[in-house]
């Protein structure tokens, strides 16, 4: 299993939840630690995955302890051969170590590997038990979807592979059951396995809403990813310019093109997972995903129909455009376009490689509101590495951060929170980054968001009135001021300098 980031929650060797001793770790997520355990008594394998509650604020806590009850029930409940068993659900009580005191520590069938791993243990070589995996993940699946759930987070990281070629859906915090034909979940997923009207979901106050065509939009990258080795079936060479181009390609913009490699059975099936919205990928049920995937996976050999994928494709587009499918990034704004004038400041990294390295000081239940609220933005001067610099440039990433200045006419302007809003311009900018219904400039996801908003705007503005040659520069110094101080100085005004060059440091710092 991976070991590459420490845990983000510490738990020592020997620590006893419930019957079951702590051994030793397997891996970190957003959201929890993993480790391995033995049964006091038998020595009985299990892992054990602790579920943080204890991030920044009270509004984020809600959100998370939700989550956490969500994943406790979901994993409960589930009970199928290719759904990872959960054992029991503990909370621990420990006053002595407050760190852990009050965690949920879910325990669970202990897997060798998640299948990420393999992926990247062999890029560029198909996985041989490929098919077999793919069709455990489709059982799974349609046992999910059997049940009106919505797995919501299905990527290579979330299958684990355990002793004796048995293969497990597992991780449960976006799971959510449909209430209708849809379920709410939080707004955030992988980004290489998001489909791409997920973009243009509104978020509102019970979430991001999401249909088991998500699911099987998923299963359609992750199936292309097993079939070549670990190739997405979109080019890029970031998350970002792969979900950019997924939703081009949804827009009519361009073909679908697959890997030459996939068998044609396969790629008959992942071109249809891949059907450029919700409504032209309803007909694929998990039942009926399941049912393919079995058929491709016991007679390899056998096509029922012969019909180019990229004909499907172009059949699929046309539909999508015929029912006016929802897009997000309807500007056009999108693509290969590079910053007028970048060549200026040749120190800074181009935008698209301007995501979060894995190394950066950037807490880790910040990152996905970043990458989110970056994703939302259809200019690609606003990246993620840009959003995590600029709040460290204003907070440190301090959410309690307060600041009086003085503005105009010495009236003192007093900032708060992560992003150093001023209560009166967050209010006209305030978007919903948590997706609860409500917008406080004290909660990072809403400042975030929020911040992400007022640049989006700030960077189409500069564009239009052609003082986009620093647009990192001019951006950080108008939310410091104002898009208009900035272009009545025609750039940077001298007392932002410092402050702009900070940002930028951090930037480079943080671009992968
Ligand atoms: N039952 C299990 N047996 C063995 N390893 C597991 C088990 N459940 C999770 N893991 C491993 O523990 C690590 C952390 O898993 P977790 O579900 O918390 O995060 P993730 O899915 O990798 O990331 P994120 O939550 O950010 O999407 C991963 O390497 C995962 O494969």
């Amino acid at each position: 299993m991976s070991r590459e980031s420490a845990p983000a929650i510490a738990v020592p060797p020997g620590y006893r939840v419930g019957p079951w001793r702590i051994t030793e770790p397997i891996g970190a997520g957003s959201w929890g630690s993993v480790y391995a355990a033995e049964h006091i008594e038998d020595g009985a394998r299990a892992a054990v995955k602790f579920l943080r509650t204890d991030l920044l604020t009270p509004g984020q806590r809600t959100g998370v302890s939700e989550q956490v009850e969500r994943e406790a029930r979901f994993s409960l409940e589930a009970d199928h051969r290719h759904v990872v068993r959960t054992h029991a659900v503990h909370t621990v009580r420990d006053p002595r170590r407050p760190a852990l005191d009050g965690l949920t520590a879910l325990v669970m069938d202990r897997a060798e590997h998640n299948l990420q791993e393999l992926l990247a243990a062999g890029p560029g070589r198909p996985l041989p038990l490929g098919p077999r995996i793919l069709d455990g993940v489709a059982a799974g699946l349609a046992y999910l979807h059997g049940r009106s759930w919505v797995h919501g987070d299905l990527k290579p990281a979330n299958v684990l592979l355990a002793e004796g070629g048995r293969v497990w859906l597992a991780d449960f915090g976006l799971t959510a059951e449909l209430e209708g034909t849809h379920a709410y979940v939080p707004p955030l997923g992988s980004l290489d396995h998001v489909p791409p009207e997920w973009w243009s979901e509104r978020t509102g106050a019970s979430g991001t809403r999401i249909r088991p065509t998500a699911d099987i939009w998923a299963f359609g990258v992750l199936a292309h990813q097993v079939l070549t080795g670990g190739l997405h079936p979109f080019p890029g060479s970031t998350a970002r310019a792969r979900a950019l181009a997924a939703q081009a390609y949804a827009r009519g913009g361009a073909p679908l093109r697959l890997d030459e490699s996939v068998p044609e059975g396969w790629r008959e099936l992942i071109a249809r997972c891949l059907r450029p919205d919700h409504a032209s990928r309803a007909e694929l049920t998990g039942e009926r995903l399941a049912t393919r995937v079995g058929e491709l996976t016991r007679h390899p050999g056998r096509v029922r129909r012969r019909r180019p994928a990229i004909l499907l494709a172009a059949l699929a587009t046309l539909l999508a455009a015929a029912t006016g499918s929802a897009l997000l990034l309807s500007t056009g704004a999108i693509g290969e376009r590079s910053t007028p004038g970048a060549a200026a400041t040749p120190s800074l990294p181009p935008a698209a490689a301007q995501e979060l390295g894995p190394h950066a000081d950037v807490p880790a239940a910040l990152r996905p509101y970043i990458t989110n609220t970056a994703m939302r933005c259809a200019d690609e001067a606003v990246t993620p590495a840009l959003i995590a610099a600029m709040l460290k440039a204003e907070s440190g990433f301090d959410a309690a951060a307060h600041r009086v200045r003085k503005g105009k006419d010495g009236i003192p302007i007093e900032e708060y929170g992560i992003a150093m809003w001023t209560p009166k311009v967050f209010a006209d900018w305030a978007t919903d980054g948590d997706g609860n219904g409500t917008t406080d400039y004290r909660k990072p996801p809403d400042a975030i968001a929020t911040m992400g908003s007022y640049l989006c705007y700030l960077a189409r503005y500069f564009r239009e009135h052609d003082l986009a040659t620093d647009l990192p520069g001019v951006l950080a110094a108008a939310y410091r001021t104002s898009g208009k101080v900035v272009l009545a100085e025609g750039g940077v005004p001298e007392r932002t300098r410092r402050h702009t060059e900070r940002v930028k440091k951090y930037l480079v710092e943080y671009a992968r």
